[in-house]
């Protein structure tokens, strides 16, 4: 297979703010393999350094190390340390391989099954009620950004204002402490509409975390702790069995992350990590089909992302269409 890469830049409308610190740009890299028949797969590496994979350059220092012909088993040779160069190689390849039109016309998610990111803080509250009239009822919103007693000030309003059918996903970037944890969860206890408090602290307070899980009737869910395959398994091992929020784009090869969920009853909320549509449509096809996973249908994808972005471009199903807007970006 000939291996091309070519790197992309997708501004967000406004910054997205988290406990992590504000990221105004999603910057990615499109795969090409080219079989000898000319058959051709996409793919898309997405990092998010800041949640444990590996950073764009380190990915691009990738992409410039494989051979410009290559086969499976130079993908599979793809160090654990580059996980998202593991995920866009490895779609790639089975785009290519496994091209089936089934797979590839899946009719995009609609809206009722996303949850919508919202902004943290006041933002949130001006947000929601468009996102609501495009058919969204789950909404996240980012904590652990701004001074406690405001944050919480902004929640008490939301959840006001929110029908009762509503579900909040409140995701704090691991930036609380056990007392501010503590905190919103008796706050969350008081609010039935609050489905999950998404990783109040940082990974390595796994134990704290357990305790919390166990103390507090509000569910928890894990995302930077479980932001590989490799750390999942890691905290299944170590009795987790609640929520799982997996970026699927960052998590490693998908056929270890599909054979894992397969032989596991994980509770599965899938996220973007505000990748294009090249590595979202592989995800929808390839991973989050019910019998690749133990995801109860009832919970909404974290993939009502679209609106964080202006350029449609990059949400469009053709990644040949996509990989011929960014000819300038071609990496040697
Ligand atoms: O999971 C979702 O609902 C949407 C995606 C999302 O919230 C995130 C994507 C990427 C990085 C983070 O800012 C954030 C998260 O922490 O889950
Ligand atoms: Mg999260």
């Amino acid at each position: 297979m000939r291996a091309e890469f070519r790197e992309y830049r997708r501004a967000f409308r406004r910054p997205l703010m988290t406990a992590h610190g504000v990221w105004s740009e999603r910057r990615g890299i499109l795969v090409k393999l080219t079989d000898a028949a000319g058959r051709t797969g996409y793919g898309e590496i997405a990092p998010l350094p800041w949640f444990g994979s590996e950073t764009l350059e380190a990915a691009i220092a990738l992409c410039q190390s494989l051979p410009e012909f290559l086969d499976l088993a130079d993908i599979r040779a793809i160090a654990p340390t580059l996980p998202a160069g593991q995920f866009g190689l490895e779609s790639a390849w089975d785009s290519l391989m496994q091209h089936d039109p089934r797979k590839s016309d899946l009719p995009d998610w609609e809206p009722p099954h996303l949850s919508a990111l919202l902004p943290a803080g006041e933002g949130a509250i001006s947000a929601w009620k468009p996102l609501w009239d495009r058919g969204h009822r789950t909404f996240k919103q980012k904590i652990g950004v701004g001074e406690l007693a405001a944050e919480q000030a902004a929640f008490a309003e939301l959840v006001g204002q929110l029908p009762p059918r509503a579900r909040l996903r409140l995701d704090a970037n691991g930036g609380l402490d056990w007392d501010t944890a503590c905190r919103w969860l008796e706050q969350c206890a008081v609010h039935p509409q609050v489905e999950f408090l998404e990783q109040p602290l940082a990974p390595s307070q796994f134990d704290a975390m357990l305790k919390l899980a166990e103390r507090f009737p509000t569910s928890l869910a894990l995302d930077e702790s479980v932001a590989t395959l490799a750390q999942l398994r890691t905290c299944w091992q170590r009795g987790w069995r609640g929520v799982v929020v997996i970026k699927a784009a960052i998590a490693g090869f998908p056929s270890q992350l599909r054979a894992f969920c397969q032989q596991h009853p994980v509770d599965i909320v899938w996220s973007s990590a505000l990748e294009t549509a090249v590595a979202r449509r592989y995800i929808q096809a390839h991973l989050v089909q019910p019998e690749n996973s133990g995801n109860r249908p009832d919970r909404a994808l974290g993939y009502g992302v679209a609106h964080w972005f202006c350029d449609p471009a990059f949400e469009q199903d053709s990644a040949a269409a996509l990989w011929q807007t960014l000819t300038a970006s071609a990496i040697a």
